[in-house]
């Protein structure tokens, strides 16, 4: 990303930087150690908010017209943040930047950490629910993200079906690590309605011809209802 000096993300980073410093260079792999510094240096209300914004106008300013945030609620006793207050700030975000004439269309997806079982998936899913119904149409789904290699998508199932049963979309990440064909079988059957990643899903990488052919299934049809509805 190149620094931009309007850009009030980048300089508070910059700034808290001598407290948290970060290596000038990661390998991809370590992403979710980066993650948590992240967390670290971005742990209030007004820095979601401020985050929030920062990356809906980088995007507009890419003349990106329809934007999916995906985040994941996370309380912070020391700065009193809480999730829904979390939610808020990213709502607020997107309402305030709508407000401003930003020309982009963006909406939410409330994001279950893996690494968190089955009853924070839950907890997430219910702030999802009340936020759907309350936000005017900005939270639209559920993300299902995580360092892969931690926590079983199984134990999240509950979860998900009961978002979908809510009407909240489902996009899950999976396949992202070799050796998950159980967990990605269990993950399309809810279906999901996006797949973030799904690189290890083909059989040239570990996965099936199955799984290849569940996700084309999938999508294909999707795609002829969309033609079929002239949308
Ligand atoms: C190839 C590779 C590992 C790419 C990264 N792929 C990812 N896979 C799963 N979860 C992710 C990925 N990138 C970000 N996340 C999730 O997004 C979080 C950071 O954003 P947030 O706190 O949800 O706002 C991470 O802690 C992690 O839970």
């Amino acid at each position: 990303m190149q620094k931009d000096p309007r850009n009030q993300t980048q300089n508070l980073l910059a700034a808290r930087q001598q407290c948290y410093p970060l290596p000038f260079y990661l390998h991809l792999c370590r992403c979710f150690e980066v993650f948590k510094v992240i967390h670290k240096l971005v742990d209030s209300q007004e820095d979601i908010l401020m985050v929030a914004t920062d990356v809906i106008k980088e995007f507009a300013a890419d003349n990106v017209k329809y934007l999916e945030l995906r985040s994941t609620p996370r309380a912070e006793k020391d700065t009193g943040l809480t999730k829904k207050n979390y939610v808020e700030a990213v709502i607020k975000a997107i309402q305030q930047c709508k407000d401003e004439g930003v020309d982009i269309d963006v909406r939410f997806l409330v994001a279950i950490d893996r690494r968190n079982g089955t009853e924070v998936a839950m907890e997430t899913v219910k702030l999802a629910e009340e936020f759907m119904l309350s936000s005017g149409g900005l939270v639209v789904g559920i993300d299902l993200s995580g360092d892969p290699t931690v926590g079983r998508g199984r134990d999240l199932l509950p979860a998900l079906e009961k978002a979908r049963n809510s009407g909240l979309k489902l996009s899950l990440h999976m396949s992202e690590v070799p050796s998950q064909r159980e967990e990605s079988e269990l993950l399309l059957n809810l279906p999901p309605d996006r797949i973030g990643h799904g690189t290890f899903l083909h059989p040239e990488m570990g996965g099936s011809q199955s799984l290849v052919d569940r996700v084309v299934d999938l999508y294909i049809t999707n795609l002829l209802l969309l033609v079929d509805l002239g949308e």
